[in-house]
């Protein structure tokens, strides 16, 4: 989209801008368009006053009839059918919206709901929600780039390559959903302007048989590609990225295992790239264990942790709360690795498994057989998560499988024999690939777990009656102001110490530190409020590491984030003669 109006002042507190749109072009313009809130002098100054009716609306009376028109759509699918369409017209008005209903909206527009969308994407489809880079096409990709971006200031570039998508596995082109759904969540949550953000999808072809089989699929239909052909189209995106954008963050979600990981190594020195899977999800997690911790008053370093899944959530959760028991306890790597026990779909992740199965990336963590001769083994060798939490004796049981119900009663009953306070986060999305519903885990263990999930549940009872509000654990509470943090100083990279830094503040607004029966977390509706803090908190580690690139200084921080921040609020628009830019 090109710039069709100016702000007079900075974006987030001016009120007045000089606007070069007409007539249907302001209408149909989502970013400037205010339907019924023209007041009549604009409807007069604009041409709008024929197209319009007479009466002028406020936000709120806007808010409340958009409200009652989504109300009357009678399933979540059909309300993130309303909510895009609401985007496509009026963007003040849509995030407004989602701002004043936050916990019920963030799961129509995000998980668990997102995920039937994408799923459903080509049957869905009704126009262009970002850029779609299909490989046979890559000759043309600088061209194709410059057409969306040439004139557009970037701040963040959101993509996938659908392979690993929200728990759902492979979705092809609907994958450009979650690059849109987690560029809606910045705004949302941390006040990134939605005029800066692109959503990309990567169309490699897709090993979603279905989609394949079905006429209607509007991707590539072939199968993927992999290997050099894949690695140099991703690469010719990164440079054009790093050659016209060089200050926009580059969110990677989504990628296949086998990519993810590897992705984010080859770029992270190069440019501020972050892998929201990896990183994101480490970064959460790592801030509910903090809390967790907090209520059972231990350290990290003296928990054992089994992680259910060892894909790039459950590694980079691995990796994250190892690098923090060593950075916190003066603990070598040897000695926290010997903390963890991986397990994925064929067990414990053990020596004689052998590197067909386990990925290279897996090999710091990888058990010895030894240790586990006197366990019962199916007849693979293979050994199973009851029989792993039995001899482990686990304080924390992490999820990242996609395995609904793996963590069956006779496991939580078995982790509960071991210790106090199990710590269990069942954290695969959607909701129906939860490990364990948490009011079946909290029932199991006599109201002692402590939990968080991935997707929003219902609160389960304490023995004492009370509601134990059941932490969400995503990483929507962290990414977007991981992304701020780094945008906002123009860091060269995102460092671990970074995220590390704003996992610490996350913990630090823990409800569990007032009350031990709180939530681990802090509740959806403050994420705005907690992703603002962990950006100030990311920008000054920036500062104090010597790779922000402003020349502003640290003090300055917050009151920077502050002024950068984009509202879902009118301003009051005059004509512009000349044109605007
Ligand atoms: N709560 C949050 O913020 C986040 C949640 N997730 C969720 O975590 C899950 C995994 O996501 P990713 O790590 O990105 O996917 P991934 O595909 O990289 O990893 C999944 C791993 O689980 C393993 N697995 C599959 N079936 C299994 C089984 N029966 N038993 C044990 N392991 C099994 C796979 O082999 C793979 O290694 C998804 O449901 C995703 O939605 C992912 C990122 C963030
Ligand atoms: C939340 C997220 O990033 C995922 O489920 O993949
Ligand atoms: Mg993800």
């Amino acid at each position: 989209m090109h710039r069709v109006a100016k702000a007079l002042f900075p974006m987030s507190s001016e009120k007045i801008f000089r606007v070069a749109l007409r007539g249907d072009g302001l209408l149909t313009s989502p970013r400037w368009n205010k339907g019924t809130a023209f007041t009549h002098e604009e409807r007069k100054a604009f041409g709008l006053t024929g197209r319009l009716p007479s009466r002028v609306n406020t936000l709120d009376e806007q808010c409340e009839r958009a409200y009652a028109q989504l109300q009357a759509r009678d399933s979540p699918i059909r309300q993130n059918s309303f909510l895009q369409s609401l985007k496509e017209q009026n963007w003040v008005l849509y995030y407004s919206l989602l701002s004043r209903h936050l916990r019920e909206l963030t799961s129509i527009i995000y998980t668990p709901t997102e995920a039937d969308a994408i799923a459903n994407y080509s049957h869905l489809f009704r126009r262009s929600e970002g850029m779609y880079l299909t490989l046979p096409d890559q000759d043309t990709m600088e061209e194709d780039f410059l057409e969306q971006t040439r004139d557009r200031d970037l701040d963040l570039i959101v993509c996938t390559d659908s392979e690993a998508i929200l728990g759902i596995g492979d979705q092809g082109v609907g994958g450009i959903g979650i690059s849109t759904a987690k560029s809606v969540i910045y705004t949302l949550l941390a006040g990134i302007d939605p005029s800066k953000a692109l959503s990309v999808v990567f169309d490699v072809g897709t090993n979603n048989q279905d989609l394949l089989d079905d006429p209607l699929y509007v991707g590539w239909p072939q199968r993927r590609v992999r290997g050099k052909d894949y690695d140099n189209f991703i690469d010719r995106f990164v440079q054009l990225v790093r050659k016209y954008h060089p200050h926009c963050l580059l969110h990677f979600e989504d990628f296949g295992v086998t990519n993810a990981q590897r992705l984010l190594e080859v770029y992270r020195d190069e440019h501020s790239v972050f892998n929201d899977d990896i990183q994101g999800t480490g970064a959460v997690t790592l801030a509910a264990l903090m809390a967790a911790v907090g209520v059972t008053k231990s350290r990290l370093a003296d928990q054992r942790y089994v992680i259910y899944g060892a894909g790039s959530a459950g590694l980079g959760i691995t990796r994250q709360v190892r690098d923090a028991i060593m950075a916190t306890d003066d603990i070598s790597r040897e000695d926290a690795n010997k903390m963890f026990f991986l397990m994925d779909r064929y067990g414990l992740v053990k020596s004689s498994l052998g590197a067909d199965k386990i990925r290279s990336e897996l090999s710091e963590f990888v058990r010895p057989d030894e240790e586990w001769q006197d366990v019962p083994a199916n007849e693979k060798g293979e050994v199973g998560l009851l029989e792993v939490v039995k001899k482990v004796k686990p304080t924390v049981l992490i999820g990242c499988s996609t395995k609904g119900g793996a963590f069956t009663e006779d496991v939580v009953r078995a982790m509960k024999e071991g210790c106090d306070r199990p710590i269990i986060f069942p954290l695969s999305n959607p909701s129906r690939l939860v490990e364990v519903d948490p009011k079946d885990a909290n029932e199991w263990t006599a109201g002692k777990a402590l939990l968080a999930t991935g997707s929003p549940f219902p609160p389960a009872k304490m023995p004492s009656g009370k509601d134990y509000i059941i932490a969400e654990c995503n990483n929507a509470l962290i990414y977007p102001g991981l992304g701020f943090g780094s945008m906002l100083c123009q860091s060269r990279r995102m460092s671990d110490s970074m995220i590390i830094a704003g996992a610490r503040r996350l913990a630090a607004l823990s409800p569990a530190l007032e009350d031990p029966d709180n939530a681990l977390l802090p509740d959806f509706d403050d994420a705005p409020r907690v992703n603002f803090e962990v950006a100030v908190a990311v920008a000054e580690q920036a500062f104090d590491e010597d790779i922000a690139g402003v020349s502003w200084k640290k003090e300055h921080t917050r009151e920077k984030a502050k002024e950068r921040q984009w509202k879902p609020v009118y301003g009051t628009y005059e004509p512009d003669e000349h044109g605007g830019y």
